[in-house]
């Protein structure tokens, strides 16, 4: 009989569990909105006009591929960076603008890094009260032991980071984030420097946690699956600015430009032109109304939407990849000088060289004009 192993079973490579979830301590959540936020290292202009509002309790990741500002923004809003146009707003009122700058320690925002920025002179008990300096010692002690016992490390208090695992430690960061019961939780890749197998775990427990604060939460990231887990919505960044706000489905299914698509899935692309309300590709004509006769189109498809069918575009097999839950294919057909890439159910019964014949699912079908790109 097939079993389903437990988020504690799964993470074999921590040594406690987790603490009991509805544990962690209420904040009263803040609206976090950024207009037109500018930003220069020196010369050279990292963030080009950041619009965004964050909304009491919603989780928004800053996704984008290395360099494009997700951190600087952060920073930003952490108070670490200063803009140099633009203003942050916590609930209306200014935090950063001409004129203005909270610093960060009164910001009441929560912060949690890559490396966990654990200081490894401390126990896991200082680490975790350092940000608790302006209560009583006592006061300090008891909420910091409150927070490290929701994240199962209770019994970890007197120990030193180096004793932890990596998973550990990002638990203990974690802990410390929260036990100041910050309105704002930012957080930067911080689930990067763990290992695959106890990362999703990892994940779903520290999503549990924000949902239990109720804080406003930002999390970067560069891994597209990771900001769909773990987002209400999804701020796709490049260059310095935002390309696309939305939730992960408005992303997947209706990404404003090929860029963005790119970002969710590996695509196959036709470059093509508009007749009739139609695109014709190499693996089937395509409906597209609304474009101009003759504009320069490219249709993008997803591998996962061309199968095999009895009747469609005829091909040969190159190359087939059992991967276990799906297969790689690649088929040539007439007219595509490059194969055109499948992923099929695991296991489907096909050989190299096979030949076959291929559809299109038109819900895979993405199709942007070329000028726009
Ligand atoms: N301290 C710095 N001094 C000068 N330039 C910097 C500094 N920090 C970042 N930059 C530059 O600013 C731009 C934005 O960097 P930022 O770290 O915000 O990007 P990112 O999207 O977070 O990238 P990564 O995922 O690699 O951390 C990049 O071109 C980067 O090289």
């Amino acid at each position: 009989m097939a079993s389903i192993q437990s988020p504690e079973q799964s993470a074999t490579l921590e040594r406690t569990s987790w603490g009991r979830r509805g544990t962690a301590g209420v904040t009263i959540a803040a609206r976090l909105g950024f207009e037109g936020i500018v930003h220069h290292y020196g010369e050279s202009l990292s963030l080009k006009g950041i619009d965004l509002v964050v909304e009491p309790g919603e989780i928004v990741s800053l996704l984008g591929r290395s360099g494009c500002g997700k951190t600087t923004l952060l920073r930003v809003a952490a108070g670490l960076e200063r803009p140099s146009g633009g203003r942050v707003l916590v609930n209306g009122r200014e935090i950063s603008g001409p004129g203005t700058f909270v610093p960060p320690e009164k910001r009441g925002v929560g912060l949690m890094f890559q490396d966990f920025a654990l200081f490894p002179h401390m126990t896991i008990l200082k680490n975790v009260t350092y940000g608790l300096a302006d209560l009583p010692r006592a006061e300090a002690e008891r909420q910091a032991h409150h927070a490290l016992a929701r994240v199962g490390l209770e019994g970890f208090a007197a120990a030193y980071p180096h004793e932890l695992s990596g998973g550990e430690q990002q638990r203990v960061a974690l802990a410390r984030a929260i036990a100041p019961r910050p309105s704002v939780l930012l957080m930067d890749e911080p689930f990067s420097g763990l290992d695959k197998r106890l990362r999703d775990h990892v994940r779903d427990e520290t999503l549990a946690i924000i949902r239990e604060t109720r804080a406003t939460c930002i999390i970067v990231t560069h891994d597209p699956e990771e900001a769909m887990r773990m987002s209400d919505r999804i701020a796709l960044m490049r260059q310095g600015k935002l390309l696309q706000v939305g939730t992960a489905r408005d992303l997947y299914e209706r990404p404003s430009n090929l860029y963005a698509a790119r970002f969710f899935s590996e695509l196959n692309e036709f470059d093509t032109l508009a007749r009739g309300g139609e695109a014709v590709t190499p693996i089937g004509t395509v409906p597209a109304p609304g474009r101009a006769e003759g504009s320069a189109l490219t249709v993008a498809v997803r591998p996962q939407g061309i199968r095999f069918a009895a009747e469609g575009v005829p091909g040969r097999v190159v190359s087939h990849r059992f991967l276990g839950e799906v297969d790689l294919a690649e088929v040539a057909v007439e007219s595509c000088d490059a194969p055109i890439r499948l992923r099929l159910r695991g296991g489907t019964p096909v050989r190299a060289g096979e030949s076959v014949a291929i559809a299109v699912d038109p819900r895979d079908v993405l199709i942007f004009d070329k000028a726009l790109e």
